[in-house]
C-alpha cells in the first residue's frame, strides 16, 4: 500500500447525520453487548495500526515533522500496547460487582446489591493535533472496551494522519459502529447537533467551552481534556540541578513541546538561576549535538498560525532569551527556548507555551513561588516539583493540579495505564488504563428483593406503623461517638471494644494481639 496519505477530504454536511444514525442503530442491535465482539474490535484495532504503522509515521512524519521514534513510541505502539493491555483486563472489567459491607448495611444483605457495568451507548470523540493518533485512538479504546459505538472528528491540522485513520478505522473495524467524520468547525458543529451519549474532547480551553455549553443545551455528558499553564518549581534543596535541567528541557523537546502537559515556566530560586541555565545548555549541547535545527528528532510546530502564536510570545516578552531564540518561518522551526523573565505580566508568563518555548522566572522563597503559580493557574493540567520531600509535599498540598511529577517533567503523562485527567479548567474526566473503560461505563445498581422477604420489609408500607419504624431504627441505627462540639467521645463501647481489641483499633490488629497473646501464654504454660 502506498505510504503517501490520501488528499484531505471533508466529510459532506449532509452525510453527518446517516453516520451518526447509523452509529446508534448498532448500538441498538444489542452487538457491542457481546465482550467477545469488543474484544475482536480491539484486535482488529491492533492489527490495523500494525498495518498502517508506515502510512501514519509518515503521516505524522508530514504533519508534524515528528520523529519516527516519536510516531511509534508515543502514537502507534502506544495505541496497540492501550489494545493489549485492555484485551488482557477486559474481562475483570465488565464483571458486575457484588456489593457488600460498607456499601450494603448487613440489614440489607439480602437484596443482593450490584453494579452492573453498561455501556453509555453511542459516542463521539474529537481529537486535537498534537498527538492525532494516540489522543483520538485511546478514548476510543475505552469506548470498544465498554461496549460503545463512536463517531470520530480527527484535526484537520493534521490531514495526513485524520485520512489515514478515517481508512483504518472504517475499512477494518465493524462498519457502521465506528466511522471517521473529517473536517473542521462546519463538520464539528453538524455534528455537534446530533445527540450523543457522550462527548470526549481533547483540544483548548476555548472550543472545550463551546462543546459543554452544547452538550448542556440536551444534557449530554463530556469529558474535557484541556490545556492548562504548567509550574516547575525549583528550590534550593532540588539535589541535582543538572538533572531538573535535562529532564524539564525533556518536556520542551519532545514533539517540539506541542504537549500540554509539559510546563510552561519554572519558578526558581534565585541563587539557582545562572548555574540552571548553564545546565540546560548541557543538556541541550547534549541532545542536539550539532543544532536542534539539523537534528532529526525534533518535530515542528503544526502550522503557520500555531508558528506565529508562538513567536508572538517571544515577540512581546520584556524577558531575556538565555537558551535558544532561532525561527525559521519556512520550516515551521523554532529551537528548545528558555527566557529569563521578571514579571507575572511577561507574555511568556500569561500564554499557554504549547511549543518548545518556556520562562524562568527567579523567586526568593517557596511561599512566593505558590503565590504566584496559583495566580497564574490555580487549576493547572499539570505541575512538577523539584524540591526536597517536604517542599515536594508542601507544593502538593497548596497547590492543586490535573496530575504531578515529583523530579521529573510530564512522567505521570507518560505510561499509558494510568489514570490521565486535569481539574477545573483544565478537564474534567479522566482517562488510560481502567478509567478509560469507567469513562464509556454506566455503573447501573441493580436490586434484587427475594419474595419471601415480604414481611421482614413491610415497614415501608401505608398504613405506616412507627412501632415497626422503631424496631428497625434499632436494627440499623448507630449512636453516634460523638458530641455536639464534634469532639470523639470515648464513652463505654469504646473502653469495651479498647479492651478486647487489646488496644487495636482494626479487627484485623486485634486479631494479631490475640495471636500473640495466647502463643505467649500457651508458651508460658507449656515451659518445661
Ligand atoms: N488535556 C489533554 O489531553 C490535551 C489538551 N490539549 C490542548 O489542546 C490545544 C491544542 O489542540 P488544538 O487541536 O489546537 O485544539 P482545538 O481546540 O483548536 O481543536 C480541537 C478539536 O476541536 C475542533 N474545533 C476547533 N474549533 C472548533 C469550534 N469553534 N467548534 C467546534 N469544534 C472546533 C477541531 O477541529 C479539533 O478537532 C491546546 O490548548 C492544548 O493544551 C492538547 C492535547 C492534549
Ligand atoms: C528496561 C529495564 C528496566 C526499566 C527501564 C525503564 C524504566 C525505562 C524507562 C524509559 C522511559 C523513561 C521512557 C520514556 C517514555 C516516554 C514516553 C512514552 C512519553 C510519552 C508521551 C506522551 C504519551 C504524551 C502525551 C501527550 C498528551 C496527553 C498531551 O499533550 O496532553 C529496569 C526496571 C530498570 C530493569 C532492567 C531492564
Amino acid at each position: 500500500m502506498a505510504t503517501k496519505a490520501p488528499e484531505f477530504q471533508a466529510t459532506a454536511l449532509e452525510a453527518i447525520p446517516k453516520i451518526a444514525s447509523l452509529a446508534r442503530g448498532q448500538f441498538r442491535t444489542h452487538k457491542t453487548k457481546n465482550v467477545e465482539w469488543r474484544k475482536t474490535q480491539l484486535r482488529k484495532l491492533y492489527w490495523a495500526l500494525e498495518d498502517f504503522k508506515p502510512q501514519l509515521v509518515e503521516a505524522l512524519k508530514s504533519d508534524l515533522g515528528k520523529s519516527s521514534f516519536e510516531a511509534l513510541l508515543t502514537e502507534v505502539d502506544w495505541v496497540k500496547k492501550d489494545c493489549m493491555w485492555m484485551l488482557d483486563h477486559l474481562d475483570s472489567f465488565v464483571k458486575d460487582q457484588k456489593l457488600g459491607s460498607p456499601d450494603v448495611p448487613a440489614t440489607y444483605s439480602i437484596m443482593n446489591f450490584r453494579v452492573k457495568k453498561e455501556p453509555l451507548g453511542t459516542v463521539l470523540i474529537i481529537g486535537p493535533y498534537n498527538y492525532p493518533i494516540q489522543l483520538l485512538l485511546c478514548p476510543l479504546v475505552g469506548a470498544i472496551a465498554a461496549g460503545c459505538t463512536a463517531v470520530l472528528k480527527p484535526s484537520e491540522l493534521t490531514p495526513a494522519c485524520a485520512m489515514w485513520t478515517k481508512e483504518l478505522i472504517e475499512k477494518r473495524l465493524d462498519s457502521g459502529s465506528f466511522s471517521v467524520v473529517n473536517g473542521a468547525i462546519p463538520e464539528t458543529n453538524a455534528l455537534m447537533a446530533e445527540k450523543w451519549d457522550k462527548i470526549f474532547f481533547t483540544g483548548s480551553a476555548q472550543v472545550g467551552s463551546i462543546i459543554a455549553q452544547k452538550a448542556a443545551q440536551t444534557l449530554t455528558p463530556v469529558v474535557l481534556e484541556l490545556g492548562g499553564k504548567n509550574p516547575a518549581f525549583i528550590t534550593k534543596n532540588c539535589g541535582n540541578l543538572a538533572l531538573a535541567a535535562r529532564r524539564l528541557l525533556w518536556g520542551k523537546t519532545q514533539n517540539a513541546g506541542q504537549v500540554c502537559m509539559s510546563q510552561n515556566y519554572v519558578l526558581i530560586d534565585k541563587d539557582l538561576v545562572p548555574t540552571f541555565i548553564e545546565f540546560l545548555k548541557v543538556a541541550y549541547k547534549d541532545m542536539f549535538p550539532n543544532g536542534a535545527k539539523a537534528s532529526p528528532d525534533l518535530s515542528r510546530i503544526v502550522n503557520k498560525r500555531h508558528f506565529h502564536r508562538i513567536k508572538k510570545m517571544l515577540d512581546d516578552t520584556q524577558g531575556k532569551i538565555v537558551m535558544g531564540g532561532e525561527l525559521d518561518e519556512s520550516e515551521l522551526y523554532i529551537e528548545p527556548t528558555a527566557v529569563l523573565v521578571n514579571s507575572v505580566n511577561d507574555s511568556m508568563m500569561q500564554e499557554e507555551s504549547f511549543g518548545p518555548i518556556f520562562s524562568i522566572y527567579p523567586v526568593n522563597t517557596l511561599d512566593e513561588a505558590l503565590n504566584i503559580a496559583n495566580l497564574i493557574h490555580k487549576t493547572p493540567l499539570s505541575l512538577f516539583t523539584f524540591g526536597n520531600k517536604a517542599e515536594n509535599n508542601r507544593i502538593l498540598n497548596e497547590m492543586t493540579s490535573g496530575g504531578a511529577t515529583i523530579n521529573d517533567g510530564f512522567f505521570h503523562g507518560a505510561v499509558n495505564t494510568v489514570p490521565f485527567g486535569g481539574v477545573g479548567d483544565s478537564g474534567w474526566g479522566a482517562y488510560r488504563g481502567k478509567a478509560s473503560f469507567d469513562s464509556f461505563t454506566h455503573f447501573r445498581t441493580i436490586a434484587e428483593t427475594p419474595g419471601w422477604a415480604e414481611k421482614l420489609i413491610r415497614v415501608r408500607y401505608m398504613p405506616y406503623d412507627f412501632k415497626a419504624l422503631a424496631f428497625l431504627n434499632r436494627l440499623t441505627e448507630k449512636s453516634p461517638n460523638f458530641d455536639r462540639s464534634g469532639k470523639v467521645v470515648k464513652g463505654f463501647g469504646y473502653w469495651i471494644k479498647f479492651l478486647f481489641g487489646l488496644g487495636g483499633k482494626s479487627a484485623k490488629g486485634a486479631f494479631l494481639r490475640w495471636l500473640v497473646v495466647l502463643a505467649a501464654h500457651y508458651m508460658y504454660t507449656n515451659r518445661s
